[in-house]
C-alpha cells in the first residue's frame, strides 16, 4: 500500500492507494498533519511507501513523520519522470504540477492533454502525445479573486461564492460575483478553445478543491477528476520503486 501526500497553498490533500486503487481520501489543514497522518499510518498499518509533494516552504516535520518505516519519496525534478520536461526553469516548477503531467501520462498516453487544476490558484499544464510537458499558465483562483478585491479596495467586502450568479450584476455584491465567476470561467472555456485550436485531438482534465463548482458551469467538454494529483504521485512512486 501506498501512502500519497499533496500539501497545497490551501490543503493538505491525502490518499491511501492498493496498486492503482484509491482506497480512501482526506483532506485537512497543514496545521493537522501530524494528528491526521498519524492516525492514518495506525489505520493501513500494511502502508510500505510514501510520496510527497509540496508546494509550501519548509515541511522538515513533515518530511520525518511520514518517512519513518517507510521507502519515502519527495516528489523533485531529480526523480525519474514519464514525460520530458521541456519548462525552460524545472528547478521552479511547481511540484504538484510535476504530479498532474505525470497522471496525464499515464492516464492518456499518447494523448495531447490539457490538465486544469482550480486550487489555490488555476494551474493549466499540457502535455502533448510525444509525452513532451511544455507548460500551462498560473492564474489567481476562486477565493484568491474575492479575496484580492476586498484586500486591494477600500469600499468591497469579502464574499464567497454562490450558486446564483448573475451576468448583469445590479447590486455591489452580485456584481462581485458576476466578475469573479463568470470572468473565472471566461478564462477557463477561452484557454481551452485556443488549446483546441491549436490540438484539435485534446483532452482535457479538470481537477482541484474549485472542480465540483466550476466544471458543471464550463461550455466546453472536460473531465472533471478530483483524485488526478493524487494518482499522479501514485504513479511517479510506483514508477521510482520499479525502476
Ligand atoms: N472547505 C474548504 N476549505 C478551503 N477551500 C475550499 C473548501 N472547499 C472548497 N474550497 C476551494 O478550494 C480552493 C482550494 O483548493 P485546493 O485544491 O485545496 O487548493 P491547494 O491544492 O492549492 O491547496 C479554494 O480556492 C476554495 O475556493
Ligand atoms: C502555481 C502554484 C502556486 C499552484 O499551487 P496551488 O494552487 O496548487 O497550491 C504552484 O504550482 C507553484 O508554487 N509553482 C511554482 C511556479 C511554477 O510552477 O512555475
Amino acid at each position: 500500500m501506498n501512502l500519497v501526500v499533496d500539501i497545497g497553498n490551501t490543503s493538505v490533500k491525502v490518499a491511501v492507494f492498493q496498486d492503482a486503487e484509491l482506497l480512501e481520501k482526506t483532506s485537512f489543514s497543514l496545521k493537522d498533519f501530524s494528528e491526521k497522518i498519524s492516525e492514518i499510518k495506525k489505520k493501513y498499518p500494511q502502508t510500505g511507501a510514501a510520496i510527497l509533494s509540496s508546494v509550501v516552504k519548509d515541511v522538515k516535520n513533515e518530511v520525518n513523520l511520514l518517512q519513518k518505516g517507510l521507502y519515502f519519496l519527495q516528489l523533485s525534478p531529480d526523480l525519474a519522470l514519464p514525460f520530458r520536461n521541456c519548462y525552460a526553469t524545472p528547478l521552479t516548477l511547481g511540484k504538484d504540477r510535476i504530479a498532474l503531467a505525470a497522471a496525464a501520462v499515464a492516464a492518456f498516453p499518447q494523448k495531447n492533454v490539457l490538465v486544469i487544476d482550480a486550487g489555490t490558484c488555476i494551474t493549466y499544464d499540457f502535455k502533448n502525445a510525444k509525452e513532451e510537458y511544455l507548460g500551462g499558465s498560473i492564474s489567481p483562483g476562486l477565493e484568491m479573486r474575492f479575496k484580492a478585491l476586498h484586500k486591494f479596495t477600500a469600499n468591497l467586502p469579502l464574499l464567497t461564492t454562490e450558486e446564483d450568479v448573475k451576468l448583469i450584476g445590479d447590486s455591489t455584491k452580485s456584481s462581485i460575483l458576476s466578475g469573479v465567476v463568470n470572468g473565472m470561467l471566461d478564462e477557463i472555456d477561452g484557454t481551452i478553445n485556443a488549446y483546441r485550436s491549436k490540438y484539435e485531438d485534446l483532452t482535457v482534465i479538470f481537477t482541484g478543491g474549485d472542480e465540483q463548482f466550476l466544471s458543471m458551469r464550463l461550455k466546453n467538454g472536460i473531465f472533471a477528476n478530483s483524485n488526478f494529483l493524487l494518482e499522479g504521485l501514485n504513479y511517479i512512486l510506483e514508477f521510482n520503486r520499479t525502476q
